[in-house]
């Protein structure tokens, strides 16, 4: 049939195209992106399961490995005053745009209750993107790569586990970081697991 004479047939308007592509990632062009996940409050290793379920629940959004879970001492904060975090890594491929993905990335965090007060607190769930595609930006809204990221052993260790050749733009290879930083305060946890989403 010829739709184009059909009157019952009305053309989709582009912008419905475009939301369509961006629901499925195997229709347009994904990107990839690199998450840190880290939690030092309530049930951590469900928490951080939650958060890999809600990431891979997101249209226009695919999990493609997740790293090994590791215990770390809080970074950044006096020794001793806070619990100590698990944090994991997460590879992802996605149609959404890095805004987009950083507001989704908000509200997991939402979500799972976390609250905004101290710089580096405790919190329930920090979603960070670490690296989306090689994209290198100063916008303090959403930095690339994550301004801390690259001096960070809980962010290098569990992303070198899965990604052993990858570089931090502008920064240098995760091997290398990870051997200027060193893995003190940061222990692999391989009594637990997270499940990759089916
Ligand atoms: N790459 C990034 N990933 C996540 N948030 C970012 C990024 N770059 C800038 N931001 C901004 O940082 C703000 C504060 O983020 P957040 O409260 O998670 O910081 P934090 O986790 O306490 O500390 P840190 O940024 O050192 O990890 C966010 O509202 C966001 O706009
Ligand atoms: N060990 C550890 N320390 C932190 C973490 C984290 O995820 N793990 N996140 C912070 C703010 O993003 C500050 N300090």
């Amino acid at each position: 049939m010829n739709t184009s004479s059909d009157p019952t047939v009305q053309p989709v308007p582009a912008s419905v195209v475009e939301q369509v592509d961006a629901a499925d990632v195997t229709l347009s062009n994904p990107k990839r992106a690199v998450i840190s996940l880290g939690s030092n409050l309530g049930n951590r290793l469900e928490t951080l399961q939650g958060a890999v379920d809600a990431l891979e629940d997101t249209p226009g959004l695919r999990v493609k490995a997740v790293s090994p879970v590791y215990e770390t001492e809080p970074w950044g904060v006096e020794p001793g005053s806070q619990p100590s975090y698990f944090n994991a890594v997460v590879l992802i491929k996605t149609t959404l745009p890095p805004d987009s993905l950083l507001e989704r990335g908000h509200a997991i965090e939402e979500a799972f209750l976390r609250v905004r007060d101290e710089r580096w607190g405790p919190r329930t769930i920090d979603v960070d993107i670490v690296a989306y595609q090689g994209i290198v930006s100063d916008d303090p809204r959403l930095t690339l790569p994550h301004p801390r990221a690259h001096e960070r052993a809980f962010v290098l260790a569990p992303w070198y586990d899965i990604e052993p050749e990858a570089e931090v733009p502008g920064r240098g290879a995760v091997a290398e970081l990870l051997s200027a930083v060193g893995r003190t305060g940061v222990l692999p946890r391989a009594d637990l697991e997270l499940r990759l989403p089916e």
